[in-house]
Order: C-alpha cells, then sequence, then structure tokens
C-alpha cells in the first residue's frame, strides 16, 4: 500500500538490526546500554555504549539488557528498543509502520509482551514477533513453505537455535543458553588458568575472530594479547595460538554438536532425509568460528555450510516474514486487545 512502511528488528543479545522494506538494513548496532546508576539515566545506547564496555567509572554502567537470550532488564531493553526504532523511522513518522521484531528464543510470555508493547509504543501500527530459526531460515534463503524438510542452526551472541522446519513452521527444535559470550567466557578462562592473566570480553572475541578454531588442526595462527597479571597485577602481554583456542572451545562446542545430534535424532524419517540431501544451514556471528561447519559435518555425515552473510540471516528474515504475513499468520505472536495471540 502507498506510504506504509515495514520494518523488521533483529533484536538479539549481542547485536540489533533493523531492516526496512526497499532499503535493506539501516542499522547495526550492539545490543549495549550506558546507564548512570546514580540517576538511572540512560546515557548511550548501541555503539557508543559498547565503547564504554569495561571502561566505566564507577557511577556508570554498560550492560548488555538480554544477556544469555533472557531479557535480564526489560525497562532498558524497551528503551533499547525504541530508541533504534525511532532511529531509523524519525520520532513522528506520518505513517505508522508494521514491525517484526525477532526475539531470542526461550523469552517468557511476559517479556515477549514487553517487547511488542515497546514496539507499539515506538509507533508502531502492528506489531509481531517471529520466532529466532524461522527467521534465520527465511534469511538465509531456504524454502521453507514447501512440505520438504530443512535444518538451520542459529548460532547467536547467548544463543544456539537449532530446528528443523517444514511448510512454514517449526517441527521440532531446540535451544541452548550457548553462543559467542560463552565461547568468550571459555577463552577468558582459559588465558586465566594456563598464563594466570586476565583478560577483557573485548580481547577474548578477538581472540575468537582472528585465530580461534573449533576443528582439530583446522587453523595454525598466533596473536599477541594484553591482559593484567594476575601475580604482579601489572599489565602484561602475551602470544596465544590456535591450537590451544580449539582445546579452550571443546566443551561449549560440544554442547552445539549435541544438539544439533539430538534434534536430527527427533526429527521424523522423510524429512531427515530431505535434510541429508540439502544440507544443514549455519547462521548467525557464532557460527562464523572458524572450523564448526566442517565439525558439524564430521559428525553428523551431514553436508554443513554458512549462510551468505550469517550476521545479517535474522534480519533479512523478518523483511521476508512481513512479505508473507499471510502464509505465515499462523505463526506469529501479536497482541490483540492487549493479549498474545500464538
Ligand atoms: N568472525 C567471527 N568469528 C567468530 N565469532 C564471531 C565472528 N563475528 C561475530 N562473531 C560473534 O557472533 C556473535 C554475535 O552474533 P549475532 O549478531 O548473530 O548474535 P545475536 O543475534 O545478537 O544473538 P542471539 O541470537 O543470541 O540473540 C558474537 O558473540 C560475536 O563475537
Amino acid at each position: 500500500m502507498f506510504g506504509t512502511m515495514d520494518i523488521g528488528v533483529d533484536l538479539g543479545t549481542a547485536n540489533v538490526l533493523v531492516y526496512i522494506k526497499g532499503k535493506g538494513i539501516v542499522l547495526r548496532e550492539p545490543s549495549v546500554v550506558a546507564i548512570d546508576r546514580d540517576s538511572n539515566r540512560i546515557l548511550a545506547i548501541g555503539e557508543e555504549a559498547r565503547r564504554m564496555l569495561g571502561r566505566t567509572p564507577g557511577n556508570i554502567i554498560a550492560t548488555r539488557p538480554m544477556r544469555e537470550g533472557v531479557i535480564a532488564d526489560y525497562d532498558t531493553t524497551e528503551s533499547m528498543l525504541r530508541h533504534f526504532i525511532q532511529k531509523v523511522a524519525g520520532k513522528n513518522f506520518f505513517f505508522k509502520p508494521r514491525i517484526m521484531v525477532c526475539i531470542p528464543s526461550g523469552v517468557t510470555t511476559v517479556e515477549k509482551r514487553a517487547v511488542l508493547e515497546a514496539a507499539m509504543q515506538a509507533g508502531a501500527s502492528k506489531t509481531y514477533l517471529i520466532e529466532e530459526p524461522l527467521a534465520a531460515a527465511l534469511g538465509a534463503g531456504l524454502e521453507i513453505a514447501e512440505p520438504c524438510g530443512a535444518m538451520v542452526v542459529d548460532i547467536g551472541g547467548g544463543t544456539t537455535d537449532v530446528a528443523v522446519l517444514s511448510l512454514g513452521g517449526i517441527v521440532v527444535s531446540e535451544s541452548l543458553r550457548i553462543g559467542g559470550d560463552k565461547f568468550d567466557e571459555a577463552l577468558i578462562r582459559h588465558v586465566k588458568k594456563e598464563y594466570n592473566i586476565l583478560i577483557g570480553e573485548r580481547t577474548a572475541e578477538e581472540i575468537k575472530v582472528a585465530i580461534a578454531t573449533a576443528y582439530p588442526n583446522g587453523r595454525n595462527e598466533t596473536l599477541e594479547i594484553r591482559g593484567r597479571d594476575l601475580v604482579s597485577g601489572l599489565p602484561k602481554t602475551l602470544r596465544v595460538n590456535s591450537a590451544e583456542t580449539r582445546d579452550a572451545l571443546a566443551e561449549p562446542v560440544a554442547l552445539i554438536v549435541e544438539c544439533v545430534k539430538s534434534v536430527l535424532e527427533k526429527t521424523p524419517p522423510e524429512l531427515a532425509a530431505d535434510i541429508v540431501d540439502r544440507g544443514i544451514v549455519m547462521t548467525g556471528g557464532g557460527s562464523l568460528i572458524h572450523g564448526l561447519d566442517k565439525l558439524i559435518n564430521q559428525e553428523t555425515g551431514i553436508p554443513t555450510y554458512l549462510a551468505e552473510d550469517p550476521l545479517s540471516c535474522v534480519a533479512l528474515g523478518t523483511g521476508k516474514a512481513l512479505d508473507s504475513l499471510e502464509s505465515l499468520q499462523d505463526t506469529l505472536t501479536t497482541l490483540k486487545k492487549g493479549n498474545l495471540t500464538e
């Protein structure tokens, strides 16, 4: 319809992406909010707040309100969502947009309602919630409307969703509170245990992206990092290598692989046969960890591929869902007279 504006939001635990129909992804910012503890006032949201992580004086806290896939602080989450929607759409948009929000799986009904209400307050004419595996699969370009099984493994910052989809819906799925953050934490623990050096989250993420691997002998690189020596209390520089990161990441990686296997075990045989033909598709930033696709392939015997742009799949999927509202109606959650319909 002329003048309407459709907005898709990937409200992720690590990043928020906003998609506008006809324009594509227009915003991509970390899900971080900086708050003045004394006055409870929000000082910064997104990239600006992320730069403050781990670097704030006592009275300011920079937090991720949705860590680990739960909305730990939903007033702050609400403010963050409103801020991003208004940033892309303007405060007093003339035509009220329809908004499709993808939230981490496993959030409670209360949290879902909070997100729906926040989007309405931000000026939406209608808001829908879409489940993460569905949005990820749509964004990865998987044909899910057909009576044919497709499997998606979405590894975000806080959660991993493994799902088998067919006929536009989720047939089997499992969700884990494990994602890129747990990889970072495992690397922090490793450096502390092996070298007695404390590193920050950002350094751990740097190691993960630059040299880490999930596959034995998959990568052979080194990286110089800095941290604080726990014995002397002084800053120290050291060099870490890919082989040790694989050992450090073994536990969270094994849990993800187990989850994929467990979903495959519960998949009806016809759909399982389709998945063997079509392969497993991985989405989400966490799937970019080196060698994980190869490891899942080795452990399941099923070809495993990374989606074209894993970090954008969910946001692109929310956009596609807005185009297919009719056929997805039954799988979306929305607010009707203040009540959730699921
Ligand atoms: N090249 C890379 N290698 C490894 N990990 C990466 C890479 N790029 C991004 N990541 C990780 O991906 C994670 C963020 O992914 P993404 O933006 O898909 O999460 P999210 O959608 O916000 O989270 P969730 O799905 O849990 O709500 C972070 O942990 C980040 O460190």
